[in-house]
């Protein structure tokens, strides 16, 4: 069989007016189609130039195949099985910045590009003290985006401003770009004239994206090979669901019109109603279910919410815990919170928990710790949340009965874990692990909460998960 390029399917070309850094499957699930759709649809006439922005990645094999993948979509809507095959044509722009620095500055000069947009992870958007040129690429993604504008400003000047649309999972991430930029220009020296444009005269997006993609699909790559009939390395699965809300200056739904091309796409004065409510309840029922679900001895969040256990807990956690400390209208946030169980129970999507267990520490802090203070704040107890405490310090043990659990998190986590799980003292553990600077939760440290989740730990170390969890939901 062939390999899939615009020989064997010729795909229309178009200019470049979208740089996108990272070519993630998360990316490639989301924003090109998007662009795509609006390409159809004639609401706007551009393509994409992907960036590689870390020295490995995917952008050699992008370019093997002229830019052309396929997009597999497939999920439940309202109970519909939709499944989606689609040839994706709209990157045709390959740029390695570690291989061709000078090329990757080039394409900056381009007065054709309006748009600026990337998903370079958490990770991604840091302040990185270093000394960027015109000589040597640098290391982070917001000093490759500075050296990017720089040079546009230099050849373009004033005129030369862009809409900048970050995707990456942080709080505000339009809004910290911008200063991690400014910043890194205060630190090279730069002068204040560019400083002003990149600031002022370009325009910062807070956002907030939500699609589940697994990614490359692993499972069944060859059959749908077959069925195609092309070799494509670049595939990628998502679920149908998806969600973009935007926020930010004016203008950018007659630019980008996403919204009139059918999409859930919304352009908001107020992001933060919109992110709570994902965060909370999806990235937070994630996050939640993971030790609980492991240590039960289930690996996918199909699984977990099927099993009449560990289902009833990950519903009791949303409906009874989160939701209520949401302050938008309940009928609506149910319909959401229902959403999200249909999309878990996606029968295409092999959702692995210990993919989600990436970070745990982290994520409970942001993703479950303020449903726990608010909750605790109105005097009821945040039960689900704090079993779910309890069961990430035994997860942390890195044991499931024989088998060792791989626990990936910081190695100040690790070490600290291994170190309390050696004394053994669960009393000690708790105490420590509650009152952590990590946490840095006098909630936690409530005597109520600290004997709470400690007796949950014995509960679970004497009685296993599954006894532990009954014990708990019958109370
Ligand atoms: N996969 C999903 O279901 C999903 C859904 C919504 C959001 N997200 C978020 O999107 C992000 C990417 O997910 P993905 O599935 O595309 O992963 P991926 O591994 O396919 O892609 C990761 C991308 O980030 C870049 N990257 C990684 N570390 C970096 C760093 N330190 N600096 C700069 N760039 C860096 C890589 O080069 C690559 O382009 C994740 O942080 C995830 O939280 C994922
Ligand atoms: O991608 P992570 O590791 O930050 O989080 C795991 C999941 O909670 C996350 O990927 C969700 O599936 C996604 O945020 C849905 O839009």
């Amino acid at each position: 069989m062939e390999r899939l390029s615009r020989t064997i399917k010729p795909a229309p070309s178009r200019p470049i007016k979208v740089v996108q850094f990272g070519e993630g499957n998360f990316l490639r699930a989301f924003i090109e189609p998007f662009i795509q759709t609006l390409n159809e649809k004639g609401l706007f006439d551009g393509n994409v130039a992907v960036v590689q922005p870390m020295p490995f990645g995917r952008v050699k094999d992008l370019e093997e195949q002229d830019g052309l993948y396929t997009l597999i979509l497939e999920g439940l809507d309202q109970g519909e099985v939709i499944n989606q095959n689609r040839l994706i044509d709209v990157i045709s722009g390959f740029y390695d910045p570690f291989k061709d620095y000078e090329g990757y500055l080039n394409l900056a000069k381009d007065p054709n590009i309006t748009t600026i947009i990337s998903n370079t992870t958490e990770a991604g958007i840091q302040f990185l003290e270093e000394k960027v040129s015109t000589k040597i690429t640098p290391t982070s993604f917001p000093g490759k985006l500075l050296m990017f504008l720089k040079t546009r400003y230099d050849v373009l000047g004033q005129k030369a401003s862009l809409d900048i649309i970050p995707c990456e999972l942080i709080d505000y991430n339009g809004k910290t770009l911008r200063s991690v930029l400014i910043e890194l220009a205060n630190y090279n020296g730069f002068d204040q004239a560019f400083i002003n444009w990149m600031s002022e005269s370009n325009r910062y997006y807070n956002t907030l994206v939500d699609r589940i993609v697994p990614g490359f699909p692993r499972e069944n790559h060859s059959a749908l090979e077959e069925k195609f009939g092309y070799l494509d390395h670049s595939m990628v699965k998502g679920e149908i669901f998806h969600l973009w809300v935007i926020e930010g200056p004016k203008g950018l739904n007659e630019r980008l019109p996403f919204d009139q091309a059918g999409l859930n796409v919304y352009f908001v004065d107020d992001f933060k109603p919109y992110k709570e409510r994902k965060v909370k309840i999806l990235n937070g029922s994630h996050t939640a279910m993971v030790p609980v679900a492991y240590l039960s001895g289930i690996d996918t969040v199909k699984e977990s919410v099927n099993d009449p256990l560990v289902g009833k807990f990950i519903r009791s956690y949303i409906f009874d815990e989160v939701i209520p400390t949401i302050n938008l209208p309940k009928e609506d946030m149910d319909k959401f919170a229902n959403s999200v169980l249909e999309r878990y129970l996606n029968p295409f999507v092999r959702h692995e928990l210990m993919s989600i267990a990436l970070n745990s520490m982290s994520k409970y802090k942001s993703r479950i710790l303020p449903t726990v203070e608010e909750t605790l704040e109105k005097g009821s107890m945040p039960k689900c949340a704090l079993f779910s405490l309890a069961s990430l310090l035994v997860f942390y043990r890195g044991k499931r009965n024989d088998e060792i659990i791989n626990i990936q998190d910081d190695q100040v986590f690790i070490d600290l874990f291994n170190d309390l799980w050696a004394i053994g003292d669960v009393t000690n553990l708790v105490k420590t692990v509650l009152s952590s600077k990590h946490f840095d939760s006098s909630w936690l440290m409530n005597e109520k909460v600290v004997h709470f989740v400690t007796s949950s730990v014995q509960d679970i170390l004497t009685l296993g998960m599954r006894e532990a969890l009954k014990k708990m939901m019958e109370v």
